[in-house]
């Protein structure tokens, strides 16, 4: 099967800044992916060039299959971008009505209505008069206009309540099971776990992780088992433990850093050491996250 949008060896580089350094992925008909990383990583500037929003300076991108400025690309696609530029003088019906005019095939008013609650009050209100929240159902109706295949959402949440954020994400639900195509950047981790089905995390331009939202948290997290001993023993039995990644020693505990906690406990039982004192810690997602964002922001 072709794959929806094919990203190969994608960079772009902004005079001496590179903000996406050779990426390549491919995301097939009806995946729910989320681009995630910390501010800076590189995620709008992707999603502009999977649009052909911006050029990449190397590599090359397919959107269904072609160039995504062609005509009948952009037919099948919906964005919505962080900011909405809309014509100020008209009201949210007349844009939804302009927008649809677009597209042979788009959504009629009353399912683009639904989709986002407008009010009647709402329809007639002229765009510029939008309130924050209403701006944002007006770009994903905008989105929506055409019927698209396949969507792309920057930073779909951002200055949203929670109420609004929920609506939105059921809605994005449903579109998901009527076998959307649907890609997302967000910074919320909690986003990416709970909409997307794959998460490509960008850290630095580059790919980080890419694969199921409790894959991504595995490797994003440090996870521990810790013991004490009354005898001496060799540390080098426990460096080459298979699973173990490190090995110290800390106010008289030993730890093992590990992927895999199963594992190295099974393996730590068939040594011939008397362990006492055994604690297991899973690092917390949200600290593993932290430190990327922080990382990122002491370079
Ligand atoms: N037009 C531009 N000119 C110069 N530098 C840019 C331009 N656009 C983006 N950058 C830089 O490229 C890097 C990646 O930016 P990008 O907006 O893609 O990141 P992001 O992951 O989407 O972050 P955010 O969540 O803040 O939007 C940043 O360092 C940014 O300052």
């Amino acid at each position: 099967m072709e794959p929806v949008i094919n990203v190969q060896n994608v960079s772009k580089q902004f005079k001496n800044k590179t903000a996406v350094d050779e990426v390549s992925f491919s995301i097939q008909k009806g995946e729910v992916v989320a681009i995630l990383g910390p501010n800076g990583a590189g995620k709008t500037t992707t999603m502009l060039m999977m649009l052909g929003l911006l050029k990449p300076t190397q590599g090359r991108v397919q959107l269904l299959n072609k160039h995504p400025q062609e005509t009948d690309v952009r037919e099948k696609i919906g964005v919505m971008l962080q900011e909405v530029s809309v014509i100020d003088a008209l009201s949210v019906r007349e844009v939804l009505e302009l927008f649809r005019s677009y597209y042979p095939n788009p959504l009629s008013i009353q399912e683009l209505v639904e989709l986002t609650r407008f009010t009647n009050d709402e329809l007639k209100k002229r765009a510029n008069k939008l309130s924050g929240g209403q701006q944002r159902r007006l770009g994903f109706a905008l989105a929506m206009a055409g019927n698209p295949e396949v969507l792309f959402f920057d930073e779909p949440t951002v200055g949203l309540d929670v109420t609004s954020r929920k609506v939105f994400w059921n809605t994005v639900e449903k579109l998901k099971n009527q076998g959307k195509t649907i890609i997302f950047t967000t910074h919320y981790l909690q986003e990416a776990d709970d909409i997307a089905e794959r998460v490509i995390l960008f850290h630095h331009g580059k790919i980080i992780g890419d694969g199921k939202p409790n894959d991504i948290k595995a490797a994003l997290t440090k996870q521990s088992v810790s013991f004490t001993a009354k005898e001496t023993f060799s540390f080098d039995h426990l460096h080459s433990l298979p699973g173990v990644t490190d090995v110290y020693e800390k106010d008289g505990r030993v730890y093992l850093i590990t992927k895999d906690i199963d594992l190295v406990l099974s393996r730590l039982f068939s040594l011939e050491i008397k362990l006492e004192n055994i604690e297991i810690e899973r690092g917390r997602l949200e600290d593993a996250f932290e430190q990327l964002t922080e990382s990122r922001e002491g370079a």
